[in-house]
């Protein structure tokens, strides 16, 4: 079932063009990342999602109502940016003046809980750590039981393992039925959490596909890098239909290609006596896909 549909979505700020043309629909269920560099449009996209922009052009739809529908308030969970918040509330208090704003709210004691907060009832907002204001602002997303959430850069700002907690939580909201957007800048998150991604572009969509589609998308390109034992000829290597590429650093040979590149190149070392030290094998990752696509590292 369809919850969430984008047809060619435009949003402009004066002469800013933020969104030019974005399509795309959500599945009921899904983890649905939203990916692009920076100024692309994401956010002003998930804004207009959840009715706090209205688009100039397009449509957006979300479980068949126009978007920005008042009874689509309590249906859409949205994270909060962390200066919404004053330094002085409770993280107990937060929860509690939180649910008093929909109709259905989910116990916050329960929510504190999953989330990890329950040691942190008392204390006040502005002495949580990073990823404890996080998670806070996660909980206050999900606690009008949202059907929907939408989750904008969830772990920018936070250390590794923090990040990797979050992840974690993420999994667990999605088991609860809850589909999530989600917007982010880290490819690692995106390709560990989405099920399917749409990079978009200078306001435009440059791929939908779930992660394994868009690496694939690369060619799936392998690189490999060793040290030969003796010198070698380029020829050697590049007259192989699976090598695309051969670069020399120092003592170092780099081959890129696609296919059994691995297999293709030891065969060839083997058959002339050399030997191939300090080898190491890279597979395209979705990093090298949103370089392809964006042409931004
Ligand atoms: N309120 C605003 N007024 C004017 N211009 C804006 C406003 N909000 C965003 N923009 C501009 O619109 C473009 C798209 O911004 P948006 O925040 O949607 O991108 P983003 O992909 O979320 O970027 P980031 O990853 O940096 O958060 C940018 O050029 C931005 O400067």
């Amino acid at each position: 079932m369809t919850v969430i549909e984008v047809e060619n979505l435009a949003k402009r700020y004066g002469e800013t063009v933020a969104v030019r043309d974005v399509s795309f629909s959500v599945e009921a269920g899904e983890i649905f990342g939203i990916l692009g560099p920076n100024g692309a449009g994401k956010t002003t996209t998930v804004e207009c999602i959840s009715g706090l922009r209205t688009p100039d052009s397009g449509s957006i739809t979300v479980l068949g109502r126009p978007a920005g529908d008042r009874s689509l308030r309590s249906v859409i969970g949205v994270q909060l940016q962390e200066s919404e918040l004053q330094d002085k509330i409770t993280v107990r208090e937060a929860l509690e003046l939180y649910s008093t704003f929909y109709p259905n709210p989910a116990d916050w004691r329960a929510l504190a809980d999953d989330l990890g907060l329950a040691p942190k009832l008392k204390s006040r907002f502005g002495k949580l750590s990073g990823g404890q204001k996080q998670r806070l602002s996660i909980a206050l997303a999900l606690i009008g039981n949202p059907k929907i959430a939408i989750l904008d850069e969830l772990t920018t700002g936070l250390d590794p393992q923090a990040r990797r907690e979050t992840w974690d939580l993420i999994s667990g909201i999605r088991d609860r039925g809850v589909t999530l957007l989600l917007v982010t800048h880290f490819m690692e998150e995106a390709e560990r959490l989405c099920d399917r991604i749409v990079v978009i572009d200078k306001g435009s969509v440059a791929a939908l596909d779930t992660p394994a589609g868009l690496v694939e998308r690369t060619g799936n390109e392998q690189r490999i890098r060793f040290r030969p034992s003796t010198p070698i000829e380029d020829e050697l290597l590049t007259v192989l239909p699976e090598v695309r590429e051969l670069r020399r650093q120092g003592p170092r040979i780099e081959v890129v290609g696609t296919g059994n590149l691995l297999h293709a190149v030891v065969s060839v070392l083997a058959r002339n006596g050399i030997v191939a030290a300090e080898l190491t094998l890279d597979q395209s990752t979705l990093d090298d896909a949103f370089v392809q696509l964006t042409g931004k590292e």
